[in-house]
């Protein structure tokens, strides 16, 4: 486990390569998990989402050594979502990927136990009820994550602009100036959903998420699938880890349902 996680968290069992406990004592709504189509609820109570995204909030892309994030400026209402399963409207605050080493796999989220070779996450925190980020990552509704599924196929390309950003952060702890970009040209064309209530995937893992996961996937191809396949896990100078492979293993559904937005 990394030292920058709570003391707690240090005595479980990990998981070889993500470093995170593979279960969280008392967990009782972790992520991810698998989405059984059949067994999710429809409910006609659930709003359409509404996404408003201020391309000039974009800041920069960072390798954390767990993915890259594209973080925004999070201190103004300008970047936000509303509607879907929530009660108020949340700040974008990052998007990042979780990815494979082959196609075979990737997501953290499975449908009908299948993964895709890639899953994108737009985190957005409850600024409405909550002063900081750090705050909202602690609390039950205190953040929302938007859950796209990554396939095979076209070349996407409003995604093109953040992989040709992808080889100056290579390495852990670099980052890079990124500042316009609009996220919501990520997103699938269709409005349908499924929600429940589960965790972060990366520590500190708190079960403060409201996630959103898009039925339809975005299309990417090879090259661009390979391109985040060099970036890497280590510092310049350490011996080069690829980052691939960075995604957190299935957690138990428990008592949870989860919704559909559609029949
Ligand atoms: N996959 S996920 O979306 O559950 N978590 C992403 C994530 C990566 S992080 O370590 O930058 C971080 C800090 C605080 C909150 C979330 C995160
Ligand atoms: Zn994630």
């Amino acid at each position: 486990p990394k030292s920058s996680e709570p003391d707690s968290l240090h005595h479980l069992p990990v998981h070889p390569l993500w470093q995170s406990p593979l279960t969280i004592p008392g967990g009782t709504r972790q992520s991810p998990i698998n989405i059984q189509w059949r067994d999710s609820v429809y409910d006609p109570f659930l709003k359409p989402l509404k996404i408003s995204y201020d391309p000039a909030t974009c800041l920069h892309i960072w390798n954390n050594g767990y993915s890259f994030l594209v973080e925004f400026d999070d201190s103004t209402d300008r970047s936000i979502i509303d509607g879907g399963p929530l009660e108020n409207q949340y700040r974008l605050k990052q998007f990042h990927f979780h990815w494979g080493a082959i196609n075979d796999w990737g997501s953290e989220h499975t449908v009908d136990c299948k993964f895709y070779p890639a899953e994108l996450h737009l985190v957005h925190w409850n600024a409405v009820v909550y002063p900081t980020f750090e705050e909202a990552v602690m609390e039950g509704d205190g953040l929302a994550v938007i859950g796209v599924f990554l396939k095979l196929g076209a070349r996407h390309e409003g995604l093109q602009t953040l992989v040709d950003a992808l080889p100056a952060v290579k390495h852990k702890d670099t980052v890079i100036e990124f500042d316009v970009f609009d996220p919501s040209c990520l997103m699938p064309s269709c409005p349908d959903y499924w929600t429940y209530a589960g965790s972060l995937t990366t520590p500190p893992l708190t079960e403060s998420v409201t996630w959103i996961i898009k039925k339809q996937p975005i299309e990417v191809d090879e090259d661009q699938l390979e391109a985040f396949r060099m970036l890497l896990f280590t510092s310049d100078g350490e011996e080069e880890k690829r980052m691939v492979d960075n995604f957190r293993p299935l957690q138990p559904l428990m008592n949870r349902t989860v919704r559909s937005s559609f029949q």
